[in-house]
């Protein structure tokens, strides 16, 4: 129940503007908001009723939904199939007892309550007839001109203090309240404006919900099996959940007597047991993210389903486990199409190709039928898939991140060579629950999690564990660094400097200069006098980075910093050769340009860094030049500020192409890990310093497009 209740957002129609209730609501659930109530005081119930479906539909399971006062419309949207829990009533609405003789022991019912008095009378009431109470105002909001006195924090604390049921916190409340109303025993925030009025709703919900978990660890609950081996199953769970950060928890659906070379025998307790496990952890146990594995029969797999419904968390992955490495169906037909069923519970799905064939009921034979059958699959589910391309046989290891519209990111990597692969798919899976329940996005959450595992493979063998096929090395990363960190760091500089360059992204986003490059409308002469100042700024940017190689702590970060300086040297060249030539009737004066007060501005922050001598801090100032141009030009690319920008006559589609490059991805990636794996080893002054050098280069870069 708690969980349900952390992030709850009330609808209004005014504050969500042009965008519209429904859009607000299906943007703000896919950044983790938890619970949505429907309430708008001026539709009828009929109205109600179409809102509840509309909206029914567009949450799909991943957050409950209640509506405030009208009971008929949840009778009335029930009967056309939406799936509404429950109702909030006010002092003045609808009694709570006939609600709940109404609705049903099931319901979530929901009643303001903001005096002691009020309190009172719910404790006076039957168990179970109020399940939560609505607790404000924190402070004044015009949301509600006919609020009550303001309660502060501390008047909120005496009263959740107070309060028999779950209190939720309402009334004013922004992201900056989160933490102190958590602190002060609130089971929840609601909030109207700060996400119907926000920008950004996913985003923002996000942000709310990394306050409300604040920095400690994920709680992430694994629902799968036992390999007794350790390599795969819950074992594998716990590690990877473990090594990303995360408090492993787990209900296990099944006892494997199994080692490295093959399973023996198979031991399914009942489903009754399964739930009770899982009701056992939901009952105390704020629970952030599931990950569900291997499900033996079509009742276990029944049995988690009707669990998700009434605790689904902000995140949950479903690793899909069908078929046998051999090849072999793991389950029968009645099983298969309820775990087809189940997926629809599910923010992400990770399918091998064989399970990616069974999902989708037609043959995948390549990596062309891999990504159909995942964006078909997506749009049946409204889940997202990862199509893991590991089984092919390609010198590379493709995975790419489908949505219903087609590839959102596409991975490549070239392949690791190692029999020590057992458990992949299980610790991939569990590490993409945690990284994503950290805060941060799907495709964050892959990059990270690839990396994670990729590591964790070329590390497997030194585990020499059994004469099979042994497990990877989830701890590998850690040990390496000499040691647990603290806290993994991937998630401050993956998460905390990412997130903290959100602005920056959004008003590079915004410049008239990004949108004209968009849509092809920039005048050649703007966009030809940009390139030559990207130019010059290419050529110092190389040195910068020659010095980075000189300074670097290993071969492969030497050898990487020096071929990414001879990149920058070859962009330039190619910039030259391509565009800066009179032929391409470049002006004279742009064509002599010097470097611009905006790049000598920025070109002195990474001199000053390289001047420092120090290799963290300096790698940590050139990783925004590689981040934003991959995030930006991924994202132009993939016709984000309109599909334009995928045309191929397009005015700039090669330049566009350029920063939509998989290598360039590629090696942002390696920039990333390489300034991870710094910030790990350094203490928090440094660490600092990294962060600064690292948020004044992003400034830097959105000066550079505002031209
Ligand atoms: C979670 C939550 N708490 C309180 C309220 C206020 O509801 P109510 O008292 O019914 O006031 P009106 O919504 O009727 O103005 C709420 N809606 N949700
Ligand atoms: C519905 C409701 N109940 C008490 S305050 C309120 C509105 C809260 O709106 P906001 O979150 O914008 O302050
Ligand atoms: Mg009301």
């Amino acid at each position: 129940m708690n969980a349900a209740l952390s992030l709850y957002l009330v609808t209004d129609a005014a504050a969500c503007g042009d965008r519209g209730v429904i859009d607000t609501v299906r943007e703000a659930v896919a950044g983790g908001v938890t619970i949505v109530q429907l309430r708008d005081k001026h539709a009828t119930d009929a109205e109600s009723a179409d809102l509840l479906v509309e909206l029914s539909a567009a949450i799909d399971g991943r957050a409950m939904l209640v509506v405030n006062d009208r009971l008929d419309a949840v009778q009335q949207a029930r009967a056309r199939g939406a799936r509404v829990d429950g109702v909030h009533l006010g002092q003045s609405d609808a009694a709570v007892q006939r609600a709940r003789e109404l609705l049903g022991p099931d319901a979530l019912i929901g009643l303001t309550a903001n005096t002691p008095a009020h309190l009172d009378a719910v404790r006076a009431l039957p168990a179970g007839t109020v399940d939560y109470v609505g607790v404000g105002v924190i402070r004044p909001t015009s949301t509600k001109p006919d609020h009550p006195p303001a309660l502060g924090i501390d008047g909120f604390a005496a009263l959740a203090a107070a309060s028999p049921v779950p209190a939720v916190a309402i009334g004013g409340v922004g992201i900056t309240d989160v933490a102190e109303l958590r602190d002060a025993g609130a089971a929840g925030v609601a909030v109207v404006s700060a996400l119907c009025a926000a920008e950004d709703p996913r985003a923002t919900a996000r942000d709310f919900r990394r306050q409300w978990r604040g920095q400690r660890p994920p709680r992430v609950l694994s629902i799968a099996g036992s390999d007794a081996s350790g390599g795969a199953g819950i074992q594998a769970d716990l590690k990877s959940i473990a090594a990303n950060g995360g408090y492993g928890m787990t209900a296990i659906t099944a006892l494997t007597a199994q080692n490295t070379q093959g399973v023996r025998d198979v031991h399914v307790p009942s489903a009754e047991f399964l739930r009770a496990q899982l009701d056992a952890i939901a009952d105390d146990i704020e629970i952030d993210a599931v990950k569900i594995g291997m499900l033996a029969n079509a009742d276990i797999i029944r049995t988690v389903g009707e669990w998700l419904t009434q605790h689904r968390p902000g995140t949950v992955v479903l690793d899909p486990v069908m078929v046998a490495t051999s090849g072999d169906r793991l389950l029968d037909a009645d099983a298969e199409q309820a775990l087809l069923d189940l997926a629809s519970h599910a923010d992400l799905l990770t399918p091998n190709l064989s399970e990616l064939a069974v999902l989708a009921g037609h043959p995948v034979q390549s990596w062309g039928d891999a990504l159909t059958a995942a964006q078909e699959i997506a749009a049946r589910t409204g889940a997202l898939v990862l199509a893991k391309g590991g089984h092919l046989a390609f010198a590379e290891a493709p995975d790419a991140l489908v949505g219903r519209d087609g590839v959102i990111a596409e991975y490549t990597a070239e392949r690791i060579e190692t029999t020590s692969t057992h458990g992949t798919g299980c610790s991939l899976s569990s590490a993409l629950a945690t990284a994503h329940a950290r805060g941060m996005d799907w495709p964050q959450a892959v990059h990270s999690s690839r990396q994670w595992l990729r590591e964790s493979l070329r590390a497997a063998g030194a585990l020499e564990v059994g004469r099979g096929s042994g497990p990877i090395s989830h701890f590998a990363g850690l040990w390496k660094r000499g040691g647990l960190a603290t806290r993994p760091i991937a998630a401050d500089v993956r998460v905390d400097w990412w997130n903290s360059t959100a602005s920056v992204r959004r008003d590079i986003d915004a410049l008239p200069f990004i949108r004209a490059l968009a849509d092809g409308t920039l005048e050649r002469e703007r966009f030809l006098s940009y390139l030559a100042q990207d130019a010059l700024y290419l050529r110092e940017y190389a040195r910068v980075m020659a010095e980075a190689a000189r300074l670097a702590p290993t071969a492969a970060e030497q050898a990487f910093w020096a071929q990414s300086a001879q990149g920058a040297i070859a962009g330039e060249l190619e910039l030259h050769a391509s565009w800066l030539t009179p032929s391409t009737g470049i002006s004279a004066d742009t064509f002599a340009a010097e470097p611009s007060a905006v790049a000598t501005a920025y070109l002195d922050h990474l001199r000053a860094a390289a001047f420092t001598g120090d290799y963290a801090v300096l790698i940590a100032a050139v990783l925004p030049c590689f981040w934003l141009y991959t995030d930006l030009g991924v994202r132009l690319h993939a016709g984000e500020f309109g599909a334009h920008a995928l045309d191929p006559d397009h005015p700039f589609a090669s330049w566009l192409a350029t920063y939509a490059d998989p290598a360039f991805a590629i090696a942002t990636e390696q920039a990333i890990e390489y300034v991870t794996a710094a910030a790990a080893v350094a203490d928090e002054a440094r660490r600092e310093r990294m962060h600064r050098a690292f948020a004044v280069a992003a400034e830097h870069e959105r000066a550079f497009f505002d031209l």
